[in-house]
């Protein structure tokens, strides 16, 4: 039996046959004993303390790790101790101590770090969710439908935790399935319809990405019984109303449709059976300020009076007032974090690309096409007036390509994700609508044709490819005009082990307050259009224009300009192409 099958044996409640720990115990010599001494006294003041804080390298503290090492290399320590009474060891604490270790290697193996007190052991199967938890053999049955085999780690941690039933904050990377993850055990917990009115509601950002959560959760739930409801604008609100609502468990929607719902005279929704809320990109609903989602949010969680409710907020990404919010609000809050906090995924090769000028990046990007691209690609721009500019320069070079932004209307805009699903659009141009939590299968490429207006929009504007274990591409375009953010996105590309110049890293740190103007404050741009590409000498004049003052005042920009000179040829190479009005595009369907 390998450690591995103990740590399955431990965690279903197994007992050993307690021979061979006698027998291993017979040949124990002193110091053995005093080790074991030492470590049940341990895990007894471990067990004892009321920390507040448990990680993956749960175990020794590094004091402890240093005092136990003493024990065993000092022999004047080991002298003094030996006269000490013996404590015998039990049983019960060498195995809580074996379960202790195996814990912690699982924790360490998926880079899961929890912070709380009492957290449960991850699993490490779908099976353990019903040996320990009770998980009903039709939701196993649905995730083995869904071919989900094992749990990612955001699962393997979360899901337990939820099923007990805890408020839970968890940050995991982008595609790591933290919707599975929510949604899996809040279904099990509602078991069947109870005809109360919603007893669970999950809110996200866009209708997008609502509808999508709403597609998962109906699979998942098959043969439940349990009903589910999408709320959008376009969808009837009577839905919701006085008693209609009563036959629907689940309810799935953004803030600004339930908030609007609820504030209708009469209200067209009551919320005070809803035992769960889950905030899927739960920065981006928390955050106050920059929109008004929170208002939203706010508003909701008012109306959710059940005593019994619990919140599970899940994000990629965090920033510290939603998590000091969470901290402060939540009673006995158990926070999951996998991989490095604010990180990108590692499975997305991540490039910058010095385009000198707003007329290179449609050079670079035509460039991109002339050479072969492998759809399906995503093209994110900062605001839909340049979507639709790119649209109109793309749509001439025959390429199969749409867009959308939040001025197509709904159906519109659910031909279009469906058509990108299905294959029929290789290439999406797209705004910040589609930034976050969209999960499109096997999308090769994510081209920031516009630099992302902060890190956070980074990781997850990239994390649109690279999902579920697949590798992805992410190429980002930038301009002199980028510079405040390109220093912390180099950053985040060097942690995931991708090369960036020196010279950008040793760029000066921009101001917070800089930053935070940029993400809610896109710079200007020129058009995009090929009427530029036949000025590019005067485009050139003008970024050299705009770039003066910025040298001036920044040595690093002077640095810049010096290095990305070498870049600048290959863009100029790239110059002597034409919009090409030909059909011969090298996309290569997959
Ligand atoms: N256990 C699993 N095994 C294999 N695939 C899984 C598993 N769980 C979820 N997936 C798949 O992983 C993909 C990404 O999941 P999901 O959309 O939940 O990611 P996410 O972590 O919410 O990402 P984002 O932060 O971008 O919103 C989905 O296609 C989902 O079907």
């Amino acid at each position: 039996m390998d450690t591995h099958d103990i740590f399955l044996q431990l965690t279903r409640g197994a007992r050993f046959n307690s021979k061979p720990k006698t027998a291993i115990k017979a040949n124990q010599n002193t110091t053995d004993e005093i080790q074991e001494n030492k470590t049940a006294r341990s895990i007894i003041s471990k067990k004892a303390k009321s920390d507040e804080e448990v990680s993956h390298s749960d175990g020794f503290s590094s004091e402890e790790e240093e005092e136990s090492f003493n024990y065993i290399n000092g022999k004047d320590d080991i002298k003094k101790l030996s006269k000490k009474p013996k404590k015998t060891v039990t049983a019960e604490e060498r195995e809580a101590k074996l379960h202790e270790e195996m814990v912690t290697t699982i924790r360490k193996e998926n880079l899961i770090t929890v912070r709380g007190k009492d957290i449960p052991a991850p699993v490490t199967t779908f099976e353990d969710l019903k040996n320990e938890y009770g998980m009903s053999d039709r939701l196993l049955q649905n995730l083995a439908t869904a071919t989900y085999s094992k749990p990612t780690p955001i699962q393997m941690q979360a899901m337990p935790l939820l099923l007990q039933g805890r408020n839970v904050m968890a940050s995991a990377p982008t595609g790591s399935g933290k919707t599975i993850a929510f949604l899996a055990p809040i279904i099990n917990d509602l078991r069947k319809p109870s005809k109360v009115g919603f007893r669970a509601v999950v809110l996200a950002p866009t209708r997008e990405l609502a509808a999508q959560i709403y597609r998962e959760c109906v699979q998942l739930a098959n043969q439940t019984a349990l009903k589910i409801h999408f709320q959008a604008k376009s969808n009837n609100n009577n839905e919701t109303s006085g008693n209609a609502n009563k036959k629907y468990d689940i309810l799935i929607s953004t803030p600004n449709r339930v908030r609007f719902l609820l504030e209708q005279e009469p209200p067209a929704l009551h919320l005070t059976e809803v035992e769960w809320l889950v905030i899927d990109e739960a920065d981006r609903l928390m955050e106050e300020g920059i929109n008004n989602f929170k208002d939203q949010v706010d508003v909701i969680l008012a109306a959710c009076t059940n005593k019994k409710k619990k919140l599970a907020l899940f994000s990629a990404t965090y920033t510290v007032p939603v998590a000091k919010w969470a901290i402060k609000n939540l009673p006995n809050l158990a926070r999951v974090i996998v991989g490095h906090e604010n990180s990108a995924t590692n499975s997305v090769e991540q490039e910058l690309l010095f385009v000198g000028s707003e007329s290179g990046k449609l050079l670079a990007i035509r460039d991109m096409v002339r050479k072969g691209l492998k759809p399906p690609v995503l093209v994110f721009v900062q605001s839909k007036e340049r979507a639709k500019e790119l649209f109109q320069e793309l749509l001439y070079d025959g390429i199969n390509v749409d867009l959308i932004h939040a001025d197509r209307s709904q159906q519109q805009r659910d031909n279009c994700v469906r058509a990108f699903r299905e294959g029929h659009i290789w290439v999406l141009i797209c705004t910040e609508l589609m930034g976050r939590g969209i999960d499109f299968k096997g999308v090769n490429l994510v081209i920031n044709y516009d630099f992302p207006p902060s890190v956070i929009s980074y990781i997850h504007r990239i994390g649109r490819t690279g999902r579920a274990g697949r590798n992805g591409k992410a190429i980002t375009f930038f301009t002199q005009n980028d510079t405040p953010n390109l220093r912390s996105i180099a950053n985040i590309i060097k942690e995931s082990n991708g090369k960036v110049p020196d010279f950008i890293l040793a760029m000066k740190k921009q101001r917070k307050s800089e930053r935070k103007w940029l993400e809610s404050h896109a710079p200007k741009r020129d058009s995009i259009s090929t009427r530029i590409s036949k000025n590019v000498e005067k485009e050139k004049d003008n970024v050299e224009k705009n770039t003066k003052p910025m040298a001036k005042k920044r040595k690093a920009s002077a640095e810049f300009d010096k290095k990305s000179s070498k870049t600048k040829l290959s863009t100029k190479k790239s110059s002597n192409l034409q919009p090409s009005a030909s059909k011969k595009i090298k996309l290569k369907k997959q």
